[in-house]
């Protein structure tokens, strides 16, 4: 492909040009004239924008060079209704942060209470949550004011920015919830990094994104699979998000904006550990609204459930959403993970120089994980939970099984069916050094500080080789492991 079979859309105000690219395809496309953006992320005029990693997204205004699956332009968007919202939300930043200084509140529409927007996204599979999100949080780092709104995601089926290659926390593996503030627009270029780029080896060159996320490991892509661990790890995320708070009074005026799994849609009833899991968001984040992604049932469940504590909205779905299946999922997991070791760097088409991704130069993108051999010794780990117990006939005579779906249970590498291999470990940071502070189950409030994948078990030796994005030593850590795998 060169630039000569380039395309150029002209699109008409509110109306959206849409692609999706296949496996190994990647799209430049820049914008020639005007204004355009990504998810609310604005381009700039005259550079070069890559896509890839079967990336599906909608842009405004530009001149294409690439061959994308599909694409069409389409003058059905629920952009204006998403405009409307972020509006809502900017009069709320403005009334909260008026009234924490104690100036006078501006006048604004009575029903937009002083209080910071914080906003619970729901919606089922496919309906465009996690766009949603990010539309809104872009919204508001343009509106000039300096806000940077928190961005939680409490969705483990879903990796968010690529994890950090520092020692200071990760935000992306499948199997975590997080929250970090978002200082700048995140880009849209790969689903392997949906929510853009944390803060990597090269932090400085890093400007956009260098986000420092709190990072707590479920491990599981099932957000049912174990709902008291869900329960307890979305309320840890809230007390780190308040504690954020405290620090800065001013700015969690901006809000929050928190992005859930698609089985919180859907449930047999309304006592069903779904409500229980929305009602844990909405204390842990002190959830002031409730968005609702196109569903009219879900819509009037909440709007009984919870109406009379917070806002329900029901904002419409966009008709430009993709329906991704497992098996998209499977490489997308697998994509996040190898991005998360190796970076990504998305190959331009041909004849196209210079481009970016997401804003960075390419260069920046590549990073390169350590593999080294430890012994079983030097990690301690962990599995959470009932279902990692032998089955009950083979405990000894007479013994009940008191393991609780909470429960640490130790893992023994050099046991068969350890189901380390190719296992992906999340490495925790260290237990509190008081032991007066020490508690049984602490390991569960322990935040991540990165991940690490077992590459090979060497039960004769005692030893394993895992990758890391980091070199620094495992010794004498901790790590959970849950039920994602990987191989490079
Ligand atoms: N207007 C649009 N045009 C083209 N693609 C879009 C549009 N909106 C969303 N998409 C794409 O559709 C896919 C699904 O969207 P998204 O991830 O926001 O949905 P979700 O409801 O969060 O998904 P999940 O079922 O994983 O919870 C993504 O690849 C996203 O980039």
């Amino acid at each position: 492909m060169s630039e000569k079979n380039a395309k150029t859309w002209v699109l008409d105000p509110e109306t959206e040009y849409r692609f999706e690219l296949d496996p190994g395809v990647s799209l430049a496309i820049t914008l020639v004239r005007g204004r355009a953006e990504v998810f609310g992320a604005e381009l700039v005029q005259g550079k070069p924008y890559l896509f890839g990693s079967e990336c599906k997204a909608a842009i405004f205004t530009w001149h294409v060079t690439g061959q994308p699956s599909t694409e069409y332009v389409s003058e059905e968007t629920p952009m204006a209704a998403y405009g409307n919202l972020h509006i809502a939300f900017e009069q709320m930043r403005v009334r909260a942060l008026a009234k924490l200084r104690g100036s006078p509140v501006p006048e604004g529409r009575s029903d937009f209470a002083a209080e910071p927007p914080r906003v619970l996204v729901l919606g089922p599979e496919n309906s465009g949550k996690t766009t949603v999100c990010k539309i809104l949080v872009n919204y508001a780092v343009r509106a000039g004011q300096g806000w940077s709104p928190l961005l939680a995601n409490v969705d483990p089926n879903e990796a968010r920015l690529d994890l950090s290659k520092t020692d200071r926390g990760g935000w992306g593996a499948p199997g975590a919830l997080s929250a970090a503030a978002v200082h700048g627009p995140i880009p849209t270029c790969s689903p392997a990094n949906p929510l853009g780029s944390a803060a990597t080896s090269a932090p400085m060159t890093l400007a956009s994104n260098a986000i420092l996320p709190v990072v707590y490991w479920y491990g599981h892509a099932d957000a049912k699979r174990n709902h008291l661990l869900m329960d307890r790890l979305i309320r840890n995320l809230g007390v780190n998000v308040q504690e954020k708070f405290d620090h800065n009074a001013e700015g969690q005026t901006a809000g929050i904006i928190v992005d859930t799994p698609s089985s919180f849609a859907s449930g047999p009833g309304v006592n069903d550990h779904r409500q229980k899991l929305i009602r844990a968001c909405i204390d842990a984040f002190k959830i002031n609204t409730i968005l609702v992604v196109g569903h009219e049932k879900l819509n009037v469940e909440m709007q009984r459930s919870f109406g009379s504590l917070v806002t329900v909205v029901k904002i419409p779905k966009s008709g430009g959403v993709v329906d991704l299946d497992s098996s998209y999922r499977e490489r997308l997991h697998k994509y996040q993970l190898h991005a998360y070791m190796y970076g990504e760097v998305i190959h331009p088409p041909p004849g196209i120089k210079s481009a970016t991704q997401g804003g960075e130069t390419l260069t920046d993108l590549i990073l390169s994980p350590s593999s080294t051999v430890i012994n079983f010794s030097d990690l301690t780990i962990y599995r959470i939970g009932a279902e990692t117990m032998a089955p009950s006939s083979a405990l000894p005579v007479g013994a009940a099984r008191v393991v609780s779906e909470m429960q640490p249970v130790l893992v023994d590498p050099s046991q068969p069916g350890s189901g380390l291999l190719n296992a992906v470990l999340a490495v925790l940071a260290p237990f509190n050094p008081d032991e007066n502070e020490r508690y049984d189950e602490e390991i569960l409030d322990l935040t991540v500080v990165g991940f690490i994948v077992v590459t090979n078990l060497d039960v004769a030796h005692k030893k394993m080789t895992v990758l890391s994005p980091t070199q620094g030593s495992l010794a004498g850590k901790t790590a959970i492991v849950g039920s994602y795998e990987w191989q490079d």
